[in-house]
């Protein structure tokens, strides 16, 4: 079936496969789009496999019903073109003059919409908000500043507010030019979302085949307008169309994301090495349950009785054994992910225990105290938090790594958060992981 290219995906990884690509692929089936996709790639790393997208993937969903597990694949076929910015610029600069082309969905991880000083003419510039808004600016004088040219923009990014931060980043390149700036401004529509589906990995490594939960959630703050143009929720997807955002966004990236992190901070020095296997386990498990519901979830705006609901749900989801969700993968980057999902959570309740304890647990990881634990954060944090490492200190050590991190607490913060994550500290020194969790959480 010829599909006309509808949509421009910025990233070709896993999450996308298996979340946007695969929404597509079933609208396009159940006949409520007629969507086809441009992938475009545009960090600099060299990926041959990924050019392979146009031949289609399947997307694997593992899920549980009435208490079976099922397992569900869904042939993607709807990807039809695909360039790289860093090895053919022109390419992408093609692909951005299709007139048919109204949508633009993104997930270049947290750290992709950032605004850097960048050159515009650079082939290509270096960030993916200076990229888009150099095809912007081409798309523009292509079409002779046509308002009907003008793109939707969906990002996927966890961060928030994400469609207004990149809106805010391209406005700010395009700036030195007001026609630009004026018909983006007035004619690119950027919406808030949050996405919600447990992808880890692929099928077998170095494949596009993609390995999923079944569960999915894309909350989309948004009118009639960005609904009549994406009806996914017409073919019974889960796709809402919500006045606000917010809410939902903070409830998932505390329980859900807040959980993972902590439990890939505590859980390894367990024994455990993915998300099911530390939900099995009795220590690891009665953490993650009592981490949401004694700390997360009182800190949440909404129904209790709806809190409690979503973690129990969630808490479900982390426990089904097809996914393999390694606990290494979602420690990347981790002390950033504890800043901005966990830290929250000791902000508003004044006191968190098992929220420090997962602090204090993924910096005595790094020095390498509670054996062989995944370590996959800045290089150079690492060794200086190691190099700082003084376990008869552990107040102060954790003042200087706290420094280290450069987080945004002011002084006061920085010495309750010490304090409270020393005795945490000194707790896993004295006690050992598994005693010092069971001391906590029972
Ligand atoms: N996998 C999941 O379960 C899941 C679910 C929801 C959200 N997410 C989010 O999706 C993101 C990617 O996850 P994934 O599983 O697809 O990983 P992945 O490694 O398969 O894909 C990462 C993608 O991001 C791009 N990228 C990385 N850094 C970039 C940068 N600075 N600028 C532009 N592009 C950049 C890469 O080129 C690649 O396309 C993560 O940030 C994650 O929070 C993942
Ligand atoms: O992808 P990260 O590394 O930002 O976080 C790891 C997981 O918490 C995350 O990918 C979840 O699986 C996802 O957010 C579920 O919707």
């Amino acid at each position: 079936m010829s599909l006309p290219t509808k949509v421009l995906q910025i990233g070709a990884g896993n999450f996308l496969r298996g979340f946007a690509d695969w929404m597509i692929q079933r609208g396009n089936d159940a006949g409520v789009l007629d969507h086809g996709v441009a992938v475009m790639r545009v960090t600099p790393r060299h990926d041959l496999r990924a050019a392979r997208i146009v031949d289609g993937f399947d997307v694997v969903l593992d899920g549980i019903r009435d208490g079976q597990p099922f397992t569900e694949t869904t042939r993607v076929t709807a990807v039809r073109e695909y360039a790289s910015a860093h090895d053919d610029w022109d390419a992408c600069l093609a692909l951005i003059r299709n007139p048919d082309l109204r949508l633009v969905v993104s997930n270049t991880t947290d750290a992709g919409i950032v605004y850097v000083d960048d050159d515009l003419t650079a082939r290509p510039p270096a960030s993916f908000p200076a990229k888009m808004t150099a095809l912007l600016r081409e798309r523009r004088r292509h079409f002779d500043g046509d308002p009907a040219a003008g793109l939707v923009f969906l990002p996927c990014e966890l961060i928030e507010d994400n469609g207004q931060a990149l809106r805010s980043a391209i406005l700010r390149h395009a700036r030195a030019e007001p026609d630009l700036a004026e018909w983006i401004a007035g004619h690119c529509r950027f919406y808030d979302t949050i996405v919600d589906r447990i992808v880890p990995g692929t099928v077998v490594p170095g494949g596009l085949d993609v390995r999923g939960e079944y569960y999915a959630s894309w909350a989309i703050a948004g009118d009639d307008a960005i609904r009549d143009e994406f009806p996914l929720d017409r073919a019974g997807l889960p796709v809402e169309f919500l006045r606000d955002i917010r809410p939902y966004r903070q409830k998932k990236v505390s329980v859900l994301n807040g959980a993972h992190t902590a439990l890939a901070a505590v859980a390894p020095a367990l024994g455990c090495r993915s998300v099911s296997e530390a939900m099995a386990h009795p220590v690891a498990g009665a953490y993650a349950r009592r981490l949401l519901t004694d700390e997360v979830l009182p800190t949440l705006p909404g129904r209790p009785q709806d809190l409690q609901r979503y973690a129990v749900a969630t808490l479900d989801r982390f426990a089904n054994p097809a996914l393999d969700h390694r606990l290494a993968d979602i420690a990347l980057n981790a002390t950033a992910k504890w800043h901005t999902r966990n830290l929250p959570v000791w902000r508003a309740a004044g006191t968190a225990p098992l929220t420090t304890f997962a602090l204090a647990a993924l910096l005595t990881g790094y020095t390498g105290a509670l054996g062989d634990v995944p370590v996959r954060d800045d290089p150079d944090v690492v060794t200086r938090i190691r190099a700082a490492f003084d376990p008869a200190e552990p107040r102060q050590w954790i003042t200087a790594a706290l420094h280290t991190l450069g987080w945004d607490l002011s002084d006061p913060e920085r010495d309750r958060l010490a304090t409270h994550t020393a005795e945490h500290v000194r707790t896993l020194l004295d006690l050992g992981p598994e005693k010092a969790v069971t001391a906590l959480a029972g």
